[in-house]
């Protein structure tokens, strides 16, 4: 059964189409990812099927009901997380939790335990009386985590959970939403960290300029590039530098530099690699290693859109 189904959706900004004619699905059970570089339409998206937007036009379906005409279903069955976080900083944790779970109805006893229960699965419940205001950044999105899931919604969006956070909270959110879906939780997540999405999700869709530009698993995904090859070069030194001395030879299509790596992405069928090193050589680089990269969601972002994801 399909969780969510969006078909032909559209949202304009004055002139400006921030998604565009979007078709979509996802099943039942499924970690779904929606990968984009910043402004790609992820948050105009999940604002959309949110009800926190009006689409221009197209139809989103929650567990098949039209969200627009079924709008307490809808909202009884879909959790959001959303990317800034919406927490009261004058409430305790457990005040917070339970008043958003009391405007999805729940009322007495059920939403004592409910919003009990949700603070147990984010492991804030030692933090129950505390005020968010005291929390660290990480502690703060596990409360925002809590308050969406407290009415165990069917359909469970996360918008970037874990920007700006520590290591610990990071991988404490990703184990928390494996355990959601466990726990027969649908989830969309939706990131600009390749990394996390490649861990975490079943299913990949690639978004760009507010299109899908390529959904499938991520080995369906990878086994579309074809054509293009990763070379990674540490130096001695910083690579921003060199960047300008190669991005002219033959073949290469992209470049990008990191502390002392270069990243550069060529035609697989173009051999570059003895003329890059003798241009960084000749400039004036100290070559520590040379390293061919598997292909990886990030090489598939590129070979699509041209760009990287990160830019
Ligand atoms: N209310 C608005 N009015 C005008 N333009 C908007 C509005 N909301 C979003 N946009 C534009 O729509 C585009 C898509 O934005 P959106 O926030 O959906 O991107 P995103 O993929 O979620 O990126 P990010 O990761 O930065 O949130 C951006 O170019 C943004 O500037």
């Amino acid at each position: 059964m399909n969780v969510l189904e969006i078909h032909g959706l559209t949202k304009k900004f004055g002139d400006f189409i921030a998604v565009d004619n979007m078709s979509l699905s996802v099943k039942e059970g499924e970690i779904f990812g929606f990968l984009g570089s910043n402004g790609a339409g992820k948050s105009t998206t999940i604002h959309l099927v949110a009800s926190l937007l009006r689409p221009t036009s197209g139809e989103i379906r929650i567990l098949d009901q039209d969200i627009l005409k079924h709008s307490r279903f809808a909202k009884m069955n879909l959790g959001i997380v959303p990317q800034d976080l919406a927490i009261y900083q004058d409430m305790t944790a457990y005040e917070n939790v339970k008043f958003f779970a009391g405007l999805y109805g729940l009322r007495g006893a059920e939403l004592k335990d409910r919003a009990e229960e949700a603070l147990r699965f984010v492991g804030l419940e030692d933090k129950a009386k505390s005020f968010p205001k005291n929390f660290s950044g990480g502690m703060k999105r596990r409360l925002n985590i809590a308050c969406a899931i407290a009415h165990r919604p069917k359909l469970i969006i996360m918008d970037e959970p874990t920007v700006g956070i520590d290591p610990q909270s990071r991988n404490y959110i990703l184990t928390s939403v494996r355990k959601l879906n466990e726990m027969g939780c649908t989830i969309i997540y939706t990131s600009h960290y390749m990394e996390e999405v490649e861990e975490i999700c079943s299913r990949i869709a690639i978004i760009d300029h507010g299109k899908i530009i390529a959904d499938g698993t991520k080995e369906q995904l990878i086994a579309t590039i074809t054509d293009v090859k990763e070379v990674r070069i540490e130096l001695k030194q910083q690579g921003e530098v060199f960047l300008e001395l190669i991005r002219t030879i033959p073949g290469v299509r992209s470049l990008t530099a990191k502390e002392e790596e270069i990243r550069i992405y060529s035609d697989l069928s173009v051999d570059n690699l003895s003329g890059i090193l003798k241009r960084l050589i000749d400039g004036g680089a100290v070559i520590r290693s040379v390293e061919e990269q598997e292909p990886n969601l990030e090489t598939v972002f590129l070979t699509l859109t041209g760009r990287n994801l990160r830019d």
